[in-house]
């Protein structure tokens, strides 16, 4: 495992190479702001002495105009290097975030079951917000206020080695007593937002069910559930603000000992040399001191955000280190209806508890197999080995005789196009949901997917056509319409297997009708795997297999299955699919 500096610079290096110009330009422009930041004393006391030699002369106000152009230069460039921080670290965090989404996309299923969609989020975005602080403030900043902080103490030493060792003293022990402080406040802090989190999430909730509340009559109750929490909250935010009004005394008290340890060391050295520490050296001094409390308070602040970014690189790093468990192959697959087999195949979730087992059977091109079995059977698994979702533990599943271990994965998924129950949506246009946002997809190859799944009339009737946008999660559209746009998909694909897992919800006898002419036009000319909920869906498959916890209750031709009285196949028949298997 890399200590947490290697992480850091290979981190750095591999997303701040690609943009070593500009980031050098970065550093240039940071150490020029330094250097004009500690030139402004310099002015300032020149400035003062010659008031204090001179009196008032026109060479005081060509000291305040140069004391004015740096400042301004000083503005002009801090918003130049602002810009230049923002563009680099959004250019390094935006390759960071493709990065990670492209691998997370190459991780097998089971590793997405076992995250949230939420978590993923979080990984992904949430430590990637963090790492863009990183990188846009974080590491520029410190090492700005390091140099700047360095640069003020050399200040101070060239002023005399007395003072520089002083003030040098004195910030370590200042940066030193900041840390300490602040992580004492932290855990008060962290209760405190802890309380509050708890606070909105229960109120949240209650307003959510609010009907549900006063109907049960339980108003009551969830007020005493509010006095409960508001009485945790108050005593932990009102110590929080306690122990940070004790911190900003420590800490102006601090300060303010600092100013007179510089006016101290001022008056003490003007004694010594009165020549060289003049009183426009003190004043100097004393703005040296100013500056320097903003190096220190910030490098405190980094080093917390550090710890943070720490967390953040090292959840990153695990991600990118995480492998999927299938391997790729290499071969390819030809056009057309493809050849299904599974060998007898015997999968499960875990290593001991199989969920399908023993499977054996064949679906030659372009045939129908038609799966029926129970809730929780093992049908939904038997589609997703089909995928390469997840390898068998014994057996294999073959297209066209090749195991599918041999074959590119990203080929093998062109190849099969799936249905699902619930047919997902995006809240884009008609084209992105179609083309799942491939713009290279012709608007012709849309519209001919369109009529062919039977959306037609129903793309007739879009205001906007292809670039209509649906509502979120379908909103808007028929369980039926939802289905066809899910067919359309297909068409647009052309795969040559079709796994289909069968809406079991009742659908109104037009949109059936409707799904049924398109579901002849998809089975045309494919091989297909039909998880079967309905009748006539049935009797569109050319065998049946009947799933029986994991294995196979009965398999074989549809048509000698049904006349045959004795077998299951023919008794679900007789009874009705959904009142026997639900
Ligand atoms: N990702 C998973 N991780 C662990 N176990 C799972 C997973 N998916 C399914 N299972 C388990 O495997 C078994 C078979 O599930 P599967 O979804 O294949 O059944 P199904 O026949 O398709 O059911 P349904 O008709 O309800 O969709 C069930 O016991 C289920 O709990």
């Amino acid at each position: 495992m890399h200590t947490p500096f290697t992480r850091y610079i290979i981190l750095l290096s591999t997303y701040l190479k690609p943009q070593w110009r500009r980031s050098l330009l970065l550093g240039l422009l940071i150490l020029l702001t330094i250097g004009l930041q500690l030139l402004s004393p310099q002015i300032l006391k020149t400035f003062i002495d010659a008031a204090l030699a001179h009196g008032v002369s026109s060479s005081l106000l060509l000291i305040a105009l140069a004391f004015l152009a740096v400042l301004l230069l000083k503005q002009g460039l801090s918003i130049a290097s602002t810009y230049l921080g923002e563009y680099v670290a959004w250019t390094a965090t935006n390759q960071l975030r493709s990065d990670l989404i492209a691998h997370c996309l190459t991780l097998d299923h089971a590793f997405h079951s076992s995250h949230t969609s939420g978590e993923m989020i979080e990984r992904v975005d949430g430590d990637v917000n963090a790492l863009a602080n990183f990188f846009s403030q974080l590491f520029f900043q410190l090492f700005s206020n390091v140099l700047l902080l360095f640069g003020i103490l050399i200040m101070f030493f060239r002023i005399d080695w007395r003072a520089g060792l002083g003030v040098t003293l004195y910030a370590a022990f200042f940066l030193g007593m900041l840390i300490i402080l602040n992580k004492r406040l932290i855990p008060y802090w962290k209760a405190q937002r802890q309380a509050s989190a708890d606070f909105y999430g229960f109120l949240g909730e209650r307003l959510a069910g609010v009907e549900d509340i006063r109907t049960n009559g339980a108003v009551t109750a969830m007020m005493r559930r509010f006095l409960l929490l508001l009485r945790t909250w108050f005593p932990l935010t009102y110590r929080a603000r306690m122990m940070d009004a004790r911190f900003s005394i420590v800490n102006f008290t601090t300060i303010a000992a600092g100013f007179f340890l510089i006016f101290l060391l001022g008056a003490y050295l003007h004694g010594l040399y009165p020549t060289e520490v003049t009183v426009g050296t003190i004043i100097a001094m004393y703005n040296y001191g100013l500056m320097l409390l903003e190096p220190v308070w910030a490098i405190q602040d980094h080093i917390q955000d550090l710890q943070q970014v720490e967390a953040c690189i090292q959840r990153v790093n695990e991600l990118l280190l995480m492998t999927s468990a299938l391997q790729d192959g290499q071969r390819t697959l030809s056009d057309g209806a493809l050849k299904l087999a599974f060998r007898d195949v015997t999968f499960g979730y875990t290593e001991t508890q199989p969920v399908v087992q023993d499977i054996a059977l064949t679906v030659e091109p372009g045939k129908v197999l038609g799966i029926v079995g129970r809730t929780g059977s093992g049908k939904t698994t038997l589609a997703r080995l089909v995928f390469r979702f997840y390898d068998p533990q014994h057996g294999e599943v073959c297209i066209n005789d090749i195991p599918l271990q041999e074959l590119s994965i990203r080929d093998l998924r062109q190849h099969i196009g799936l249905i699902t129950q619930e047919v997902q949506l995006f809240h884009a246009s008609v084209r992105d949901n179609l083309t799942f946002f491939n713009p290279t997809i012709p608007d012709t190859a849309i519209l001919s997917a369109l009529h062919e799944s039977g959306l037609g009339v129903w793309y007739q009737s879009l205001p906007q056509g292809l670039e209509s946008r649906l509502g979120p999660g379908g909103e808007g559209l028929s369980a039926g319409q939802a289905q066809l746009l899910a067919f359309a998909r297909i068409f647009l694909i052309n795969p040559g297997i079709v796994v289909l897992d069968e809406a079991s919800s009742r659908l109104d006898p037009i949109t059936e009708r409707l799904l049924e002419q398109t579901m002849e036009k998809l089975l045309a000319g494919r091989t297909a795997i039909i998880i079967a909920h309905r009748l006539t869906t049935v009797q569109r498959a050319h065998d049946i297999l009947l799933l029986e916890d994991g294995k196979i209750g009965e398999y074989g031709a549809r048509e000698a299955l049904a006349s045959n009285p004795t077998s299951r196949f023919a008794q679900l028949l007789k009874h009705g699919l959904t009142e026997v298997l639900a």
